[in-house]
């Protein structure tokens, strides 16, 4: 969807609906506050008739009772009235953050692999976490300040108006000052507001990083560089800071100068019409209150403000990916995989482009059920791109992918994706129990299927030393696991799930050469011989394998058995070469 589209579509499109869920709260927060705020202007109307009937001797004991009893009353009903319009107008805004946060997380998930290769994980965050939060507080603060702004403004200025028009007409120039400084100065603070958040967003990248590449850093001695990139981040935040302090700072105590002035205005006009007689003293006494409730929604209208600012253009930014589509999409009419594949896998013709460069060529090659495959080739010859195609993170630009001789974009997503077992070659652990880390299917798996994976790829028995066993904690809240232990766990989380075509994508670089071959030994003897693609360069993994391709630059250039590529003497055979003499060494 092109910009100028985006642009043309309503800001309301994905939020209106929510919106619309929760209108009768809304509209009852701003009743309530209607409300409060017509309450807070009758009061000094009151105290005003109790200030003249004491000044003219005109007071009883029950004319002040009932003053006293009234101003209770109000004061009572503002009290009740503040918490119910903030539960309801606030209430109502954390209820529609959560909807659009559920809304974009299930997005992101839908979204598929193109869309997060070119997305930064940072960036994705900032928008269920800073853009989001700016959305709530204009629904929430934003909606609450312009209400304010409208109702208080209206009331306080009748009031004001019933008591001596001229006298309201002079107080407001101050007022109406404030208004103007505020509006002009807002989009200015909002800009070095923003400007201070990049550089804070930028600073707590950094030191993400720097945590996370401690070790490295440590060990090429950067300390004093890491120390010096923070000095600079800071640096420039507190350089923003400072702006935006200096701006801010001087329109706080020009606000507070102009409504001062109100008070001066007040002063010097309402007493001279009090010398004259046509004003009460508790006249001058009710304005000096209704200048001090004016000031409020004056400064309120410059923030409201610059809260829709700041949450429209958040709302563009989450609009923007609420809009895409997945890339890869299922037909209306895929089909389900009714009981188990066999596990045939045909590549047909296939070609994958990415800015017109081809990571597949042309690639064909046929592997029958049960059949042990392995791919081997240099740095960057498309070796993942072939099990990318096979699960449809990606779909060929040209020729087809099949399973079972149908072409996998027939085939409805999940069940495709429950049918093949990857091992990536990122090991990847979540922050929780080996247990859930390992069972991370949705089918009923139960603690004998799990104790049979875990012994099939090789890390039961580590599993067994740790003293919570399966329920220990991994990542940064529990123990830390070697390179090939970590491995293992996914090669069991992979094996769990039975699948019909296993794929091990480099997946046992970091175990040794023994682990290597009895996990692949147990594959073999696996009771429903699942098709299993091998990833590696190690020849070692690959002589067990019934046949090897031989990808280079993303066209297969050797196929055969172990063997029959040895005999070829070409580009398997000087890797198999090396590696021994490399094996040699390493004995000696
Ligand atoms: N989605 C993509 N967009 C752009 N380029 C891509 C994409 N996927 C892969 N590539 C590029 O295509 C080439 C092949 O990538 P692939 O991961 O398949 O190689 P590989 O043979 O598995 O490499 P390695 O041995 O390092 O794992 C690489 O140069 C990679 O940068």
């Amino acid at each position: 969807m092109s910009n100028t589209e985006t642009k043309q579509k309503s800001i309301w499109r994905h939020l209106g609906p929510i919106i619309r869920k929760y209108w009768v709260r809304y509209l009852c927060g701003i009743l309530i506050l209607a409300a409060v705020d017509i309450s807070q202007t009758i009061i000094p109307g009151i105290t005003a008739t109790v200030i003249d009937d004491l000044s003219s001797f005109t007071a009883t004991a029950h004319t002040l009772l009932v003053a006293l009893l009234q101003i209770s009353a109000l004061v009572a009903g503002i009290t009740v009235g503040r918490y119910f319009w903030r539960f309801l107008i606030w209430g109502s805004a954390r209820y529609l953050e959560q909807e659009v946060r559920d809304n974009l997380f299930a997005k992101y998930l839908e979204l598929s692999a193109d869309f997060h290769d070119v997305h930064k994980t940072g960036d994705l965050m900032a928008l269920v976490t800073n853009d989001l939060e700016a959305v709530r507080q204009s629904l929430g603060d934003g909606l609450l300040m312009i209400s304010d702004f409208f109702i208080m403004t209206t009331f306080t200025l009748i009031a004001m108006l019933r008591f001596n028009r001229a006298l309201t007409l002079l107080a407001l120039i101050p007022l109406a000052l404030i208004a103007l400084i505020v509006t002009r100065a807002g989009p200015l603070v909002f800009k070095l507001f923003k400007r201070v958040q990049d550089a804070f967003s930028a600073l707590t990248d950094y030191v993400e990083e720097a945590m996370t590449g401690m070790r490295i850093i440590k060990v090429f001695t950067r300390e004093k560089d890491a120390a010096r990139g923070l000095r600079v981040k800071a640096m420039d935040l507190q350089r923003r800071d400072i702006h935006l302090i200096k701006i801010w700072g001087l329109a706080g105590p020009l606000i507070d100068f102009l409504g001062a002035i109100s008070v001066l205005v007040l002063l010097w006009y309402g007493g001279i019409l009090a010398t004259r007689g046509t004003f009460t003293i508790g006249g001058l006494v009710a304005f000096n209150t209704y200048i001090g409730m004016l000031a409020w929604p004056m400064t309120a209208l410059g923030q409201a403000i610059n809260l829709f600012q700041r949450g429209q253009a958040s709302a563009a930014r989450i609009n923007e990916i609420l809009d895409r589509s997945s890339t890869i999409q299922e037909l209306p009419d895929a089909v389900s995989i009714e009981g188990e594949l066999r596990g045939d896998v045909d590549f047909e013709h296939v070609t994958f482009e990415r800015e017109g460069h081809k990571i597949l060529d042309d690639v064909s090659f046929h592997i029958a059920s049960g059949e042990k495959i392995g791919i081997i080739g240099p740095i960057g010859s498309g070796k993942t791109t072939i099990v990318s195609l096979l699960t449809r993170a990606y779909d060929p630009s040209a020729g087809k992918v099949l399973v079972d001789g149908v072409d996998v974009r027939r085939y409805r997503l999940k069940d495709l994706r429950r049918a093949i077992g990857v091992v990536t070659q990122d090991v990847f652990l979540f922050s929780d129990s080996l247990e859930e880390n390992i069972n991370v299917t949705d089918l009923p798996v139960g603690e004998k299927e799990i104790g049979e994976a875990t012994k099939q790829s090789d890390i039961y028995n580590n599993i067994s030393e740790f003293k919570d066993e399966f329920g220990t904690i991994v990542g940064e809240r529990g123990v830390t696991l070697s390179g090939g232990e970590k491995q293992r766990v996914t090669i069991a989380r992979a094996f769990l799930k039975k699948p019909r075509i296993l794929v091990l994508d480099d997946a046992l670089s970091a175990v040794d050469a023994d682990t290597e071959k009895h996990i692949l030994d147990n594959i073999a003897g696996f009771t429903s011989r699942p098709t299993t693609i091998v990833i590696s360069n190690r020849i070692s993994a690959l002589r067990q394998m019934d046949r090897v391709l031989v990808l280079n630059a993303g066209r297969v250039a050797e196929e055969g058995t172990h063997s029959a590529l040895l005999r070829k003497h070409d580009w398997y055979w000087r890797v198999f070469r090396r590696q021994l003499v490399e094996h040699k060494v390493e004995k000696e």
